[in-house]
């Protein structure tokens, strides 16, 4: 029997990364491997134990993933051959999975009675208080399906409360919240729980794994909430070779670079002036476009920098490969993290 290569990724099943998982690998020719953590992604695909890993990396609403951008940053040198070699983008639209209340539960007295009277919303478990950008808390763009009086504990992974800014404040402020490693996570544990007080932000595909009840559906800020992941693979020995630089007219091509995106990370000196001037220059003076940058502490000192930059183009495109030369006398580290397809080449 052939035996398949393995994919890693943050799981368990019903993750949001289980499902750029799906939409990135035929699970006909792969062996899908679900992870605890994001480090364990990484640790699996280093140790060549899978062929790929997918990881979250930014979120449309909530920013940057620095879990992941803090395995990259690698301080302890742990996983000094990962590469990037491609993206997916996945919709995000949450849920609020749990158990309904039964009768008896959730009595509103003390502070639940109080919000009651301040949202008129009988379905709440906390106090409803503006925020801004949202200054009418009741402007939630779900509402809960079903009373929420009875919840007591909330689980979900931690990017995820900041995409549901609005809804929380709204409906369940003041609930207690407890991190876990995935949001699929989040839903097993919930459905473990026989109180039945806790509930999960998950995916609706979460609801179905668990057999948990919807509370409230679409309970994400933004209706178009999207995360996008990274593909990742260890480094090899092609990546950086010159037969696998391309040269002359096309590979410079405006086009051809906007159908590429690369990742690298690189330090400079903390006490210069202009040091991190220069070294975006470079960018610049090659026509290179920077699509973002991301600083994380670098673990030298307090307050010193490790900056993550993503630009398009691709290694072995003159303009790039230049770019990287002139970086090397300009910086005082660097690291190529890897080119791939842009998913969004398409829509821009
Ligand atoms: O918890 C999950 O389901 C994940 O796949 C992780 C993750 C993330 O880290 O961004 C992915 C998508 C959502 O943004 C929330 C959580």
């Amino acid at each position: 029997m052939q035996s398949h290569e393995q994919i890693a990724y943050l799981g368990p099943k019903a993750s949001y990364t289980h499902q750029a998982t799906l939409s990135a690998f035929d699970s006909d020719n792969y062996t899908f491997s679900p992870q605890t953590t994001i480090e364990d992604v990484f640790y699996q695909v280093q140790a060549g134990k899978a062929a790929y890993g997918v990881v979250p990396f930014e979120n449309s609403t909530n920013g940057s993933v620095v879990f992941t951008l803090d395995l990259f940053a690698d301080q302890s040198a742990k996983h000094p051959d990962i590469v990037v070699c491609g993206e997916r983008y996945v919709e995000v639209h949450h849920c609020l999975l749990g158990h309904p209340a039964i009768s008896g539960q959730g009595h509103a007295t003390g502070p639940a009675k109080v919000l009651q009277e301040e949202t008129k919303s009988p379905s709440s478990s906390g106090h409803a208080t503006p925020i801004p950008g949202n200054p009418n808390p009741t402007n939630s763009r779900a509402a809960p399906l079903t009373s929420l009086s009875h919840i007591k504990k909330l689980y979900s992974h931690p990017q995820a409360w900041g995409q549901c800014k609005t809804f929380l404040s709204c409906y369940l402020k003041g609930v207690e919240r407890q991190d876990v490693s995935s949001t699929s996570r989040a839903a097993e544990l919930v459905a473990a729980d026989d109180t039945h007080t806790s509930a999960a932000i998950s995916s609706g595909i979460a609801a179905q794994m668990t057999g948990l009840d919807f509370l409230a559906r679409d309970i994400e800020d933004e209706k178009d909430n999207a995360t996008r992941f990274f593909i990742i693979r260890r480094r090899s020995l092609e990546d950086t070779s010159p037969s696998s630089v391309t040269t002359g007219k096309d590979a410079d091509n405006q086009q051809n670079a906007r159908a590429f995106k690369s990742l690298l990370s690189f330090t400079v000196s903390h006490t210069d002036a202009g040091a991190l001037a220069n070294a975006l220059a470079v960018f610049g003076s090659h026509g290179i476009n920077l699509t973002s940058i991301n600083p994380r502490p670098s673990g030298e000192a307090p307050w010193h920098y490790m900056f993550f930059v993503e630009f398009s183009g691709k290694r072995g495109q003159l303009a790039v490969d230049d770019t990287l030369s002139g970086l090397d006398k300009v910086v005082r580290s660097w690291r190529w993290l890897g080119s791939w397809e842009n998913a969004l080449q398409q829509k821009q």
